[in-house]
């Protein structure tokens, strides 16, 4: 089977320059190569460029910041990773911020309707345009791919294809309070980082595919937020948050969602090779990879 990786040099989901060269870090890092090293066939065809509307046609909507940017771009995520879900490849993703995850998951629905969404991320991302304080969309691509809050016409594209019975998130440990109120409106399940201590990560990952994916038979979407990891494990990122997932954590996720062998589409996001000294970056990057490569197949034994 192909990988195919699609780079997304992309910031416009929230404020912190460098975000953008999350992708060529990862692929100057020898993700490709490590990926074909496991046996894989890996189409990539280059970073996606995407246009910069200039901020001057991009007045905010009420909060909404870069709010014709980030759609138009999610939009065409949406196509180039639905395009290779299409032709039977499993797309990996590489952010860019998470706000891309509106395209990617859009277009992993688009072709396996059925698939379920697993969101391991410190935060919810979930915020509508009722709840959001900063208005960054990086913190709302989930409210808009279940079609949650009221509808904002420049992101029409986006259809409501996610049913909030087919999304589970690990790693949660920083939500707004409309988060949290939208979390238990819509009986979305959400394993924190409590219940990760309470329950190990073994029982955790065994309780959230029963709860997405009970007969273990729908298609799998994971959306990999490195702030969901620990800063000590993954310092290189916009929006760190103490209390995080260990370095084995992250890895166990990824290993048992491909044990599964029902992975279609894989997110990694959020990574910031700006955010402070070179070692911090290095250290990031390759924890990215290493994810990436343990979704992807790669054992310890
Ligand atoms: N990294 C972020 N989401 O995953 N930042 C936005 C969260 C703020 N509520
Ligand atoms: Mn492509
Ligand atoms: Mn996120
Ligand atoms: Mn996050």
């Amino acid at each position: 089977k192909t990988v195919a990786i699609v780079g997304c040099p992309f910031r416009g989901g929230q404020a912190k320059l460098g975000v953008d060269n999350g992708p060529i870090h990862l692929a100057e890092a020898g993700i490709v190569g490590q990926l074909e090293e496991i046996g894989w066939k890996v189409a990539f065809d280059g970073h996606h460029q995407f246009e910069d509307i200039h901020t001057a046609d991009d007045p905010p909507i009420g909060k909404l910041k870069n709010p014709r940017l980030v759609s138009k771009v999610a939009e065409s995520v949406a196509r180039v990773v639905g395009g290779h879900a299409k032709n039977g490849q499993l797309p990996v993703t590489l952010g860019g911020d998470h706000s891309l995850a509106m395209g990617t998951i859009s277009g992993t629905l688009d072709t396996y309707p059925d698939a379920c969404v697993i969101w391991i991320d410190a935060h919810a991302d979930i915020n509508t345009v009722e709840t959001t304080d900063s208005g960054n969309i990086h913190g709302m691509p989930v409210s808009f791919l279940l079609g949650i809050g009221s509808k904002v016409p420049e992101f029409s594209w986006v259809k409501a294809a996610l049913k909030p019975e087919r999304l589970v998130y690990i790693g949660l440990r920083d939500l707004d309070s409309g988060e949290k109120r939208l979390l238990k409106e819509h009986n979305i399940k959400a394993f924190s980082m409590h219940e990760v201590d309470k329950y190990g990560i073994g029982k955790v990952v065994e309780m959230a595919l029963d709860h997405v994916n009970p007969k273990r038979d729908l298609p799998i979407h994971l959306s990999f937020d490195i702030d969901a990891l620990d800063p000590s494990v993954a310092p290189s990122t916009g929006t760190p948050v103490r209390g995080g997932l260990t370095f084995r954590e992250g890895h166990y996720i990824c290993e048992a969602i491909h044990e599964t062998g029902l992975l279609v589409a894989l997110d990694l996001m959020e990574v910031n090779p700006s955010i402070d000294d070179a070692e911090s970056v290095c250290q990031t990057v390759a924890v990215g990879c290493s994810l990436v490569r343990s979704a992807l197949g790669e054992t310890l034994l």
